[in-house]
């Protein structure tokens, strides 16, 4: 069985899904799984319809309105008025009004959940109703009977055994299968997310349940870069990247691969293919056993928008075991990531992302236990497998305020302009 994960950019609108389409009648449509995430950035405007509900609730009508229109305005030019679509998308904004107009809870992430599901569940009817319109026969199934997880709203943990029983049994393979990337559900039913950019991941978690031949991951770009196309300007497609080295990429912070999709394709040698929905006749970039990298050039990773942090004693004593292990309880409780880790005797620094601005409470209760300085908007550099020009190269855009390097890897914190 093939796993194709088609992300927001390739359902951002009425020719992307067209495209959708092309796609899968070229690629075959027996014997596939596809998982589609929220159409575009709809992900960000259901977070704002979070926010907007804790903060202003007047403005939640316009906000929601938004969304409606968007999703609304690419049907338009996918479906006749009367198609049944309509009925089953509007049903989808009646079941997200019920939740708002009886929630209760005031516990964010389970509310996040709840809400940010439906940018899925939309884009994932509308492309099956599309295809079935244009003659591609598919069965859409709710992945939340599927995926089961823990009740860690917002970065749920998969509860693998009884997801993969589940999926083992009720998958029809025989079928082109339309799914949410990104969503799942807890033993109560409610709904779970497995993190930001979390589709990939789905379509981890069917590879390895199903044991699937390969999974592709259709992208607006040729395939993985060794960096950033939105950052550096020279960029070169890597064509074939160790199972290894990808995780390292990914762990890092290239974005183009969730983090948490690898292992489990690496574990059953299932090669993971990034191809581009623009061009699909190029065969894009194979994640597999093998080769290290080809071609064997230094790759650069940035990500933005990090806090550095310096966290000494109040007495000066060193910063060893207790202290450290203590910090890092204190990290995990608050959900800081953290990115890089330097520590000399009396000071340590963490490079963390504030992925769920929760910063100023850790720096508020570990104030009053330690000397604490930190400076926010700086951007973490890992440059793998470096050279001198290429250190250069970066550290000549902005103040140097940290830096790691170990055999393959450089990692610099720069404060730029
Ligand atoms: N190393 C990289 N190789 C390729 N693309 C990258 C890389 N790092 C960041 N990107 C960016 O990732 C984008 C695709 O990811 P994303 O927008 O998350 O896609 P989707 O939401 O459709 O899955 C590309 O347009 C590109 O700008
Ligand atoms: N829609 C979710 C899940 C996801 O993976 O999206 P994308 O494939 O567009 O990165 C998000 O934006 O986080």
């Amino acid at each position: 069985m093939k796993i194709f994960k088609f992300g927001g950019a390739s359902v951002k609108d009425a020719e992307s899904i067209k495209n959708i389409a092309r796609i899968l009648q070229v690629e075959g449509t027996e014997n596939t799984l596809v998982v589609i995430s929220a159409m575009g950035k709809m992900t960000n405007a259901f977070e704002d319809v979070v926010d907007t509900y804790y903060t202003k609730s007047e403005e939640l009508p316009n906000k929601l309105n938004l969304i409606e229109e968007y999703h609304k305005n690419i049907m338009k030019t996918l479906f006749e008025k009367n198609d049944e679509i309509y009925t089953t998308v509007d049903i989808l904004f009646g079941e997200l009004g019920w939740f708002l107009a009886r929630n209760t809870s005031q516990r964010y992430n389970y509310v996040y959940d709840q809400i940010i599901c439906f940018g899925e569940l939309l884009s994932t009817r509308i492309v099956s109703a599309y295809l079935s319109k244009t003659g591609v026969q598919n069965n859409w199934f709710d992945v939340r009977n599927y995926i089961k997880t823990d009740s860690n709203y917002r970065d749920a943990k998969v509860n693998w055994e009884l997801t993969g029983d589940i999926i083992t049994n009720k998958v029809d393979k025989q079928k082109l299968n339309i799914t949410q990337g990104f969503i799942a559900a807890n033993d109560t039913e409610n709904t779970t997310t497995l993190g930001r950019e979390g589709s990939d991941y789905t379509a981890g978690i069917f590879a390895y349940c199903l044991d699937a031949e390969s999974v592709t991951i259709w992208k607006d770009v040729e395939g993985v870069l060794n960096a950033d196309p939105r950052v550096f300007e020279n960029t070169t497609l890597l064509e074939q990247i160790s199972y290894e080295e990808a995780i390292e990429m990914a762990f890092y912070g290239a974005s183009v691969i969730h983090p948490k999709t690898l292992q489990p394709l690496q574990k059953k040698e299932i090669p993971l293919l990034v191809r581009s929905f623009l061009n699909p006749k190029e065969a894009g970039t194979k994640v597999s056993k093998g080769t290290m990298l080809v071609p064997n050039i230094p790759c650069f990773i940035v990500k933005k928008d990090q806090i550095l942090i310096s966290i000494s004693a109040l007495d000066f004593s060193f910063m060893v075991e207790n202290n450290i292990s203590y910090i890092f309880q204190k990290l995990h409780d608050y959900q800081l990531k953290v990115n890089l880790i330097q520590n000399s005797a009396i000071s340590f620094s963490l490079c963390v992302d504030n992925k769920f601005n929760k910063f100023d409470a850790f720096y508020n209760e570990l104030k009053a236990q330690f000397k604490i300085e930190f400076q926010n908007g700086v951007n973490l550099y890992t440059i793998r497998h470096f050279n001198k020009k290429t250190v250069a190269e970066i550290t000549k855009k902005g103040a140097s305020l940290l830096r790691q390097t170990s055999r393959e890897t450089v990692q610099i914190v720069l404060k730029e302009n």
